[in-house]
């Protein structure tokens, strides 16, 4: 987390506060057809009882080919840079995000793997346990969205049913007319695999945070209501506490997902 960002309260930074449902790239390109946090999830958050849940921090995955700006994607949202030069990710890395949710502390892994063939074995043992996958695809480059569904079944496959996006890098490469041509076999793709699609470019900064905002509120949801669920008592807990510093490797819980079709427009 950058050490210049103001602040807040629980050591969340301004710019990491989640007050409003994040809402779709497209509304034709996501099986999460909410609009709004769940009523049950907002009463949990007003309720704000102190205590410790049997969830973690959660745990994003960032798969897909060689150079199609994983890596640039991280450290856009997170570090708010961007480097031209490429630097091939070596095994995995990740980085720790908190968030504060209508008031309430989240913690999010961001695990950026290596796209090299010869650091796959490596990876994938990272994938498992992962609440969210995202699989990143170069919209300059037709090839790697031809491998979307091999990476989203190789990571997906590894996890508990995990929220799923499929993200198209590096938009500010190609044309309008190009970028429509590849979004319809992307969207396509993407509905096909039962992942939300986004399109973004990590070199303008473009839909980067609304990306990840949208990752981390169907999350942070859908570990709530599992928590309210699972626990049978009602939100009594305060959720997403727990610290974790690199090298540690939590036993995180799968968390179940939101059922789709579903359109909370309660206030
Ligand atoms: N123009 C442009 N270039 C990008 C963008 N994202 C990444 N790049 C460039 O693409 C190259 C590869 O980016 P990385 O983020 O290192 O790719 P990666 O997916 O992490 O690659 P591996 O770690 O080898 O799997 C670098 O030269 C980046 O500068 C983008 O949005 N726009
Ligand atoms: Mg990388």
């Amino acid at each position: 987390m950058s050490a210049t960002r103001t602040m807040m309260s629980q050591n969340v930074a301004k710019d990491r506060i989640i007050t409003k449902f994040p809402q779709a790239f497209h509304p034709d390109a996501t099986p999460y057809q909410k609009m709004n946090f769940h009523p049950k999830v907002k009463a949990a958050c007003t309720d704000n009882k102190t205590g410790r849940v049997g969830l973690k921090i959660c745990k994003a995955v960032l798969v897909g080919d060689v150079s199609v700006g994983k890596t640039s994607l991280v450290n856009r949202f997170c570090h708010d840079v961007f480097d031209r030069d490429y630097k091939a990710t070596i095994g995995v890395d990740f980085e720790v995000e908190k968030f504060s949710l209508l008031n309430v502390p989240f913690t999010l892994q961001i695990w950026d793997t290596a796209g090299q063939e010869r650091f796959k074995c490596i990876a994938a043992s990272y994938y498992r346990g992962a609440n969210v996958t995202i699989v990143v695809f170069d919209l300059s480059d037709e090839s790697s969205l031809s491998n979307v569904a091999r990476w989203m079944d190789d990571a997906a496959g590894n996890s508990s049913d995990p929220i799923k996006f499929v993200v198209g890098t590096k938009k500010d490469l190609v044309s309008p007319a190009a970028f429509e041509s590849i979004e319809q076999n992307a969207v396509e793709i993407a509905n096909s695999l039962g992942a939300e699609f986004w399109a973004v470019s990590s070199k303008t900064g473009e839909n980067v945070k609304e990306f990840f905002f949208r990752a981390v509120a169907l999350t942070f949801e859908a570990a709530i209501l599992r928590e309210i669920d699972t626990s049978g008592a009602g939100p009594t807990k305060q959720i997403g506490n727990d610290l974790i510093t690199k090298g540690d490797h939590p036993n995180i819980d799968s968390i179940g997902r939101v059922e789709s079709g579903q359109d909370y427009m309660t206030s």
